[in-house]
C-alpha cells in the first residue's frame, strides 16, 4: 500500500517521512489550515527532498492560473484539488492534478469514472478534521484506483488493507499538535499501512 503524509509544515518532518519510507507528501496552502504553508518554503523543502517521493500541493478555492504558478514555482509533481473545481477549471491546468472527493454518502464514491482519486470524509470546513469514511461503503467494489483519506492513524490503517486501495493518506493522526508530526506516529503509520506490523 502506498502512503502520503499530509499537511506537511516544515523540513524536518518532510525527512522524518521520508525516512520513514513515504511515497508522497502534501503540503497545504490553504491559508485557514493550521498546516498552511508558503509556496516559498514548500520550494525550499522539495529542493532538499529525495528523488522518489511524489509532491503534492493542496489548493482549495483557488483560480486554475494560481495553481498553475505555484506548481511551476514550487516544482512539485501533482495538484491535489480539495473543492468542486468545473471543467473550465481543470482544461486550464498545466500540471499532473488528483481530485479529492470529500464524501458525505456511499453514493459519492459511487458516480466517478476511471480515475485515480482521494476520498476524503466531508466536512464542513476544509481538511485534516480526523473524521472516517465508512469503510462499508468499498466492500465488493474495485478501490485499485482509490486513496483513502479522513481519519487515519497507526491503529487503524491495518483495517484499510483488506479493500484493496492503491494508498492511504494521512494528516492529523501522526502529528502531535496541529502542523507538527510525531515522529513514533509516522514511522508506525507507516509500518502498519505497508506491512502489517508494529514496532517501536
Ligand atoms: O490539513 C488541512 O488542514 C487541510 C486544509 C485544507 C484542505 C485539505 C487539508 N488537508 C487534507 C488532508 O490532509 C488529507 O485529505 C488528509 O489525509 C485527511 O486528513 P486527516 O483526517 O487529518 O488524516
Amino acid at each position: 500500500m502506498r502512503v502520503k503524509i499530509c499537511g506537511i509544515t516544515n523540513y524536518e518532518d518532510a525527512k522524518i517521512s521520508c525516512d520513514a519510507g513515504v511515497d508522497a507528501l502534501g503540503f497545504v496552502t490553504y491559508d485557514k489550515s493550521p498546516r498552511f504553508i508558503k509556496a516559498e518554503e514548500i520550494k525550499k523543502i522539495i529542493k532538499k527532498l529525495p528523488p522518489f517521493v511524489v509532491k503534492a500541493v493542496l489548493f482549495v478555492n483557488t483560480a486554475p492560473e494560481y495553481v498553475n504558478e505555484v506548481m511551476a514555482y514550487t516544482k512539485a509533481d501533482i495538484a491535489q484539488i480539495h473543492f468542486d473545481a468545473n471543467k473550465e477549471f481543470f482544461k486550464k491546468l498545466n500540471c499532473k492534478y488528483l481530485k479529492v472527493i470529500r464524501a458525505k454518502e456511499k453514493k459519492d464514491i459511487e458516480k466517478f469514472s476511471d480515475e485515480y482519486r482521494i476520498v476524503d470524509a466531508y466536512v464542513p470546513e476544509y481538511g485534516g478534521s480526523g473524521k472516517r469514511v465508512a469503510l462499508e461503503w468499498f466492500e465488493g467494489r474495485d478501490n485499485s484506483k482509490i486513496i483513502l483519506a479522513g481519519g487515519l492513524t497507526p491503529e487503524n490503517v491495518f483495517e484499510a488493507g483488506h479493500y484493496g486501495f492503491y494508498g492511504v493518506d494521512v494528516s492529523s493522526g501522526v502529528e502531535s499538535v496541529p502542523g507538527k508530526k510525531d515522529k513514533k506516529k509516522v514511522r508506525r503509520f507507516v509500518e502498519m499501512a505497508k506491512y502489517g506490523i508494529r514496532c517501536g
